[in-house]
């Protein structure tokens, strides 16, 4: 573009300056042709036009000839006069022909002097091009050249060649004419010779620049510099110099710079001083010099500029790295100290989760389902990610109807089975390390308790409950550990419908007969030993079993919820586990679907219905009494009131890990309800189990067992007839004669209760579970000897030692007793090191510092604190069912309703 742009430019400069040129040869033809002919009547620097029409008629061309060469043109038309007097041509038109006529003799005249001609046909044209007048005017001044020569002329000016070329050898002449520079060359010194080549080298360049500078002039400067205009001559002087200090400053060596600077000078003007200044064209020129000189200063200066900001640079380099250095250490520092707290919260979380399995605390969950109605308003307020739950009184919609609830984790609507398993899931998993573990799921009618642990009905894989998810896992677990410890799990499904315990595994559940609870550990370690027991291998096995469960599961619809189960269900997995150095585990999972709380005007259920209703409220009564008594650590637990409680009465008081869903409905019409479930899960989470029991024995542990079986088993054998010792089987319960129902001072966690004991009074859940030896007046009485099939309590050694103790009193044999001790000492040392390592580790040095505060003690003794109302011998939580024994008094009516 700017190529385009710089050649447009000089295209048109170049036009300008020929138009010019033009311009001053057409004026020397008039000039020429006046003097010489007399005036034309046109201005004396006419146009083209005015020239041309001027001469049309051919009249003063042929005068002109006539003058230089008489007779050229013989017969001239003159239809214009010339006025002597005036000195004026008349211009009349002429015909065409006639002045045709007359140039055409004209041109013929100037051929025969050998002088340039122009074509008639100029004349002819109307439109006149620009140019059209050129070679008239080259003719006219031709004719002047010849008149000039022919009358020799010494004044001669220099003629100026249509190309506006002034030829060079003559300008050259005459500059060394005025310069006079040859003179005396030969003479001179050698510096006198370089001054004379820089001379000459002056000249040379001063007459490149005045061929070049002449072409910036037009025909009026140079006339002006003639007429003696000062300025026009300033003006050129200017360009002069311009001019020549270009040519030096390429031409010369530096030395000479400033030689040329003094000559130049002379030739520049105060106004040239400026690097840019105005030509007499109003164009603006370069001093190329003087901009050379201040781009030499900026240079500088640059250069400068640039040294000091290369030293600013290293220095802030030299800084940055100092910086960064600096920052490197403190990020280092900071790391450190990050890790030092991501540690510190790590083991924060550790403990805070080891003090809650320590203290044992039932684990709430609370699961909201979707809405389902729209036209009641959502009573759900907010949940918190940190287990808070805010309901909102649809009756009180303002600060007052709120109410905030704590949890160990809440479900929103959204939360998938997943996502619900998933946190159930390290729990759950427990069961295999040995640890009995129970879930159960509370919650009104219709408010999601089975779609939690079974699923929706006909569920896909996906929208399967906890129940499926749990067992998958332990058979995933159990493959994981194959190499290490050999499992079997057995499944048990059970409901208990209207205060009765059924089996819902069996053909026909309505007719089995009703099941017995055992609350203390039978024979095969069960509570419900007559409920059929599955092995199950694998999850279809699993998924087959629960659903003909679920098929023999009581179910009716209620106006709250068309498929309402109308029975508590209880799946129970047995696990069996045999490790490769011959330990074994024994351990349990409850997974209870409970009946939904429900207000019967509500259901709208009647007859047999209500029937049902009114046994599921009582029951859960019971539960909220139970759950109430624990929280408020009472001596008395009401286990006995209900099936249910009787039931989940080793996962509630005794040394299970318990997990409870607490349901609720987001529907406004729910709200009673809602806070009801909810303030029940809250009391709930308030309970202290004590830390969970592991049910794993090491090999040595049974092999002293098996020990002291057998040295019993010899005792027995050396026994005098009339001890009832004699008929003691290995493993089989002994009656022995029933102590006096005095009450006892020391507890043996080894032997059963007396059964002569208040069947009102219910035992404390760990005392229920352990088998005791009574003892008065200094007397060991065995009441009922039998051979706890889990027992891990080195306590519970001891004791079994100081039976055989008293026993030994009784027989000769020496041997046996110190047999026994030496087995005692064994068994101490061999606890010792089947302790869990790492993880039950400080749990357990934890659980013995808080053991005194358990409201069960191992050693049986009950803390003195709390004094028990009812008889510890009283009791035997293993009596027979038939023996119907009165439960106690219930709970004020007041605490009940509270949970319902
Ligand atoms: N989280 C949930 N997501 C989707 N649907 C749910 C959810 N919870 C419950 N439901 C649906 O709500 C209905 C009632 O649920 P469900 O039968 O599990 O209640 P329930 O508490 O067991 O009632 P009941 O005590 O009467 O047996 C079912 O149709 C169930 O599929």
């Amino acid at each position: 573009m700017e190529v385009i742009a710089s050649r447009t430019g000089h295209d048109y400069n170049l036009a300008s300056r020929k138009a010019q040129e033009a311009a001053w040869r057409r004026f020397q033809a008039t000039e020429w042709l006046e003097s010489f002919v007399g005036s034309l009547g046109i201005s004396k620097q006419p146009s083209e036009k005015e020239f041309i029409s001027c001469l049309r008629n051919g009249l003063i061309l042929c005068n002109a000839i006539n003058k230089i060469q008489p007779g050229s043109v013989p017969k001239v038309v003159e239809i214009t006069r010339f006025h002597s007097q005036s000195h004026t041509w008349d211009s009349q038109p002429l015909p065409a022909y006639q002045f045709f006529e007359n140039v055409r003799n004209f041109l013929k005249a100037v051929e025969g002097l050998n002088l340039p001609v122009f074509e008639a046909s100029v004349f002819e044209r109307d439109n006149m091009e620009a140019g059209s007048s050129t070679k008239i005017v080259d003719c006219v001044l031709a004719l002047k050249d010849y008149t000039e020569r022919k009358n020799g002329s010494s004044k001669r000016t220099p003629l100026m060649h249509s190309n506006g070329r002034i030829p060079r050898s003559g300008l050259n002449l005459d500059i060394n004419r005025q310069l006079d520079l040859s003179a005396n060359r030969e003479k001179q010194s050698p510096s006198q010779n370089d001054a004379q080549k820089l001379e000459e080298s002056i000249v040379k360049a001063l007459a490149d620049c005045m061929i070049d500078a002449k072409e910036n002039l037009d025909g009026n400067l140079l006339s002006s510099i003639r007429n003696g205009n000062m300025d026009s001559i300033k003006s050129f002087s200017r360009i002069l110099s311009n001019t020549l200090e270009e040519q030096l400053q390429f031409k010369l060596n530096p030395n000479m710079k400033d030689l040329t600077k003094e000559i130049s000078g002379s030739f520049m003007s105060s106004e040239a001083s400026s690097p840019l200044f105005k030509t007499r064209n109003g164009k603006m020129k370069c001093n190329h010099l003087q901009v050379f000189r201040e781009q030499e200063n900026k240079l500088l200066k640059l250069k400068s500029l640039y040294s000091s900001t290369k030293t600013e640079f290293a220095n802030l380099q030299l800084q940055l790295q100092n910086d960064l250095k600096q920052m490197e250490s403190q990020v280092e520092v900071l790391s450190m100290a990050a890790n030092g707290y991501h540690k510190v919260v790590k083991e924060n979380r550790t403990l805070y989760n080891m003090v809650q399995d320590l203290k044992g605390n039932i684990r709430v969950y609370c699961r909201i389902r979707p809405a389902f109605r729209t036209d009641t308003k959502n009573v759900i307020d907010y949940i918190g990610e940190d287990g808070s739950l805010v309901v909102l009184d649809p009756l009180k919609p303002h600060k007052d109807g709120k109410k905030l609830f704590q949890f160990n984790r809440v479900f929103g609507p959204t939360a998938t089975q997943e996502e619900v398993f998933a946190d159930t899931q390290p729990l759950i998993r427990s069961v295999m390390d040995g640890y009995n573990v129970c879930i159960f799921a509370y919650g009104q009618t219709g408010s999601g308790k089975t779609h939690t642990m079974c699923g929706p009905s006909g569920a896909s894989r996906k929208d399967l409950g906890i129940n499926y998810l749990a067992l998958n896992d332990l058979f995933d677990l159990s493959n994981t550990r194959e190499d290490v410890v050999k499992y079997e799990l057995y499944v048990q499904m059970v409901e208990i419908y209207n205060e009765q315990v059924r089996d819902l595994l069996t053909g026909d559940p309505t007719t089995t007969s009703k099941l017995e609870i055992r609350s203390c550990t039978s024979e095969n370690g069960l509570s419900l030993p007559d409920a059929t027991m599955h092995q199950v291998n694998s999850t279809a096995d699993v998924l087959n079993l629960m659903k003909s469960g679920q098929v023999n599961r009581a179910v009716s619809s209620t106006a709250l919820n068309n498929q309402s189960s109308r029975s508590h269900s209880i799946l129970t997995v047995h696990v069996h586990g045999k490790d490769v150095n011959g330990g074994t585990i024994r351990s349990c999972l409850h997974l209870v679907d409970l009946a939904g709380s429900e207000r019967v005007d509500k259901s709208e259920v009647t007859g047999d219905g209500l029937k049902e209703a009114q046994y599921i409220n009582k029951s859960l009564s019971c539960l909220g009494d139970v759950i109430t008594a624990l929280s408020q650590k009472n001596s008395y637990i009401p286990y006995r009131n209900s099936k249910l409680t009787l039931l989940l009465q080793n996962s509630l008081g005794g040394n299970a890990k318990t997990l409870m869903f607490a349901h609720v409905s987001p529907e406004g019409d729910s709200f009673g309800e809602t806070v009801s479930t909810l303030k029940f899960a809250q009391r709930a989470s308030t309970v202290e189990l004590g830390a969970a029991r592991l049910n794993k024995e090491s090999r040595e542990v049974m092999e002293l067992k098996e020990q002291v079986e057998n040295l019993k088993r010899q005792l027995a054998e050396k026994e005098p007839p009339r001890s009832p010792l004699q008929k003691l089987k290995p493993g089989i319960t002994v009656e022995r004669t029933p102590p006096p129902p005095v009450r006892p001072r020391r507890l043996s966690i080894e032997n059963k209760c007396p059964p002569q004991k208040s069947p009102n009074a219910v035992a404390p859940p760990n005392s229920a579970s352990k088998n005791r030896a009574l003892k008065t007046d200094g007397k060991t009485r065995v009441s009922t000897l039998v051979l706890p099939k889990t027992p891990e309590s080195k306590v519970s050694i001891r004791n079994e030692i100081a039976i055989s103790t008293e026993i030994k009193a009784k027989s000769s044999s020496h041997h046996i007793k110190k047999s026994l001790r030496t087995i005692g000492k064994l068994m101490i040392g061999s606890d010792k090191r089947a302790q869990p390592k790492p993880i039950e580790g400080p749990s357990q040095s934890l659980a013995i510092v808080s053991r005194p505060s358990r409201r069960l003690s191992l050693t049986g003794i009950q803390p003195l604190e709390k004094p028990r109302r009812s008889s510890i011998g009283g009791v035997d939580p293993c009596v027979d069912e038939s023996r119907n024994a009165k439960t106690p008094p219930p709970l004020k009516s007041s605490s009940k309703t509270k949970w319902m």
